[in-house]
């Protein structure tokens, strides 16, 4: 690892960065024309790159953002992402180098990821704090119930004449979000329409208008099978449903299921408890396909993360607390122990009740998995056998946490 050098990337070497990230995931160099719009993705001073003999062979980055968490404060957060070291310099500490130094250097309490694989992220300090399902629904089988109800208007608009439309409506459910919501940076718009312009197929957006104007949309592709071919299928695949109201979402399932020559519906990455099967007669005609991890959650600062988040949301006693010890390897400034109570978490010096490792916290942070099941599974140490069921009182949530955006 001394043979390499780990510092910010400079302004001109952004494009070698990019170069070298997509190279690792297995994808070709960006064009001129395509780097032009991608090059404001690369936020100054958030892109830390590996150099050896002054080339670069690895880079890291960061966006500024926001995630919403239990209780409904939106925190500052660092979306990371494009992280990748060139398959000739891979296990030789390469990344290790590379986290340390932005985990060292972010100004946010909280960073988030996406994992391109599961085993990469916990050692430092990441834990997964949502999941998803994909779900494919047979059309023909996908009757809806009559007490659904049936949403307003919808209007069908192509991806061109929606990208003023879809950031509004997207940026108003931060209010109402349920916990995992983030930020959209503006570049992150620019980069889903680089990726729509490459779908041979229409891009389209179906828009819902309640009483108080857009408050909903869909977007989509479809996959067109040969329509002469009774076994073969046309999938519609959803690729972002942001809803405000129970109407634009039930008016918007409705819609999507009505899309004639369309045999499924598919949706990669839908929250976990979206009542899906609620919506129709035969619960069959919904398959879940896979359950997966979403994001991967670093808590920077614990005990600016711990005073954001709300504990207690389904009802606890104001007088009722616990002692959380927190284990932090890398970020020792986090270590120790926490007063955690529904009125306030303060930084104490008392006997911990129940020990962590900061992944794990994580997990607990925005409700996706109890202090129970940490428990069963090891990864939470019990000293106090009381103080687990408050534990899981403290950090249940109303609904299951959910990002719904790819970066
Ligand atoms: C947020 C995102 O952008 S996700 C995208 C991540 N990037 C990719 O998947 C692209 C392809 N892969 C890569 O570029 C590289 O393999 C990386 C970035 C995953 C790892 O980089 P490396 O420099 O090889 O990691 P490094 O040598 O620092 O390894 C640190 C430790 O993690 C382990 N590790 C690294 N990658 C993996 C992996 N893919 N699976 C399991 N363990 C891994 C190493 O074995 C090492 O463990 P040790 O400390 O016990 O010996």
């Amino acid at each position: 690892m001394s043979d390499y050098v780990i510092r910010v990337v400079q302004p001109e070497e952004h494009r070698a960065a990019h170069t070298v990230f997509r190279v690792t995931l297995h994808v070709r160099p960006t064009t001129d024309g395509d780097w032009s719009e991608r090059e404001p993705s690369y936020e100054l001073g958030r892109t830390w790159g590996a150099f050896r003999d002054q080339e670069i062979v690895g880079s890291a980055q960061s966006w500024s953002s926001a995630l919403a968490v239990p209780g409904g404060e939106v925190v500052p957060m660092a979306l990371v992402s494009r992280v990748g070291v060139r398959a000739d310099h891979t296990r030789r500490g390469v990344l290790c180098g590379l986290m340390g130094a932005q985990l060292g250097a972010l100004t946010e309490p909280l960073a988030t990821l996406r994992a391109t694989e599961g085993a990469i992220y916990g050692r430092f300090g990441y834990g997964v704090a949502s999941r998803y399902r994909q779900v494919r629904i047979r059309r023909a089988r996908a009757r809806f119930r009559p007490e659904v109800p049936t949403g307003r208007q919808i209007r069908l608009v192509s991806f061109d004449q929606a990208q003023e439309l879809m950031p509004p409506i997207y940026n108003r459910v931060a209010s109402s979000a349920r916990p995992g919501w983030v930020q959209r940076p503006a570049h992150w718009w620019t980069n889903l329409r680089l990726r729509m312009d490459s779908y041979s197929s229409p891009v389209m957006v179906a828009v819902h208008t309640g009483q108080d104007g857009d408050d909903g949309y869909a977007l989509y592709t479809v996959q067109r099978g040969d329509f002469s071919d009774p076994d073969a299928k046309t999938v519609l695949e959803l690729r972002d449903l942001v809803t405000l109201s129970t109407e634009a979402w039930a008016g918007l399932w409705r819609y999507l299921l009505s899309v004639d020559l369309v045999t499924e519906v598919v949706a990669k990455g839908r929250p976990m408890d979206e009542p899906l099967e609620q919506l129709f007669t035969d619960r069959r005609a919904l398959n879940t396909e896979r359950i997966n991890d979403e994001t991967w959650l670093r808590i920077v600062d614990v005990p600016s993360a711990l005073a954001a988040r709300r504990f207690g949301l389904l009802g606890v006693d104001t007088t009722e607390s616990l002692v959380l010890e927190v284990r932090d390897a890398i970020l020792p400034e986090n270590a120790g122990s926490y007063r955690i109570g529904a009125e306030q978490t303060d930084r104490v010096t008392e006997a911990a009740d129940l020990v962590l490792d900061v992944d794990a916290l994580g997990e607990l942070y925005l409700g996706d998995v109890t202090p129970t099941a940490l428990a069963q599974a090891g990864r939470l140490l019990v000293v106090n056998p009381n103080a687990l069921s408050l534990a899981d009182r403290l950090f249940a949530v109303n609904s299951a946490p959910w990002c719904g955006t790819d970066f």
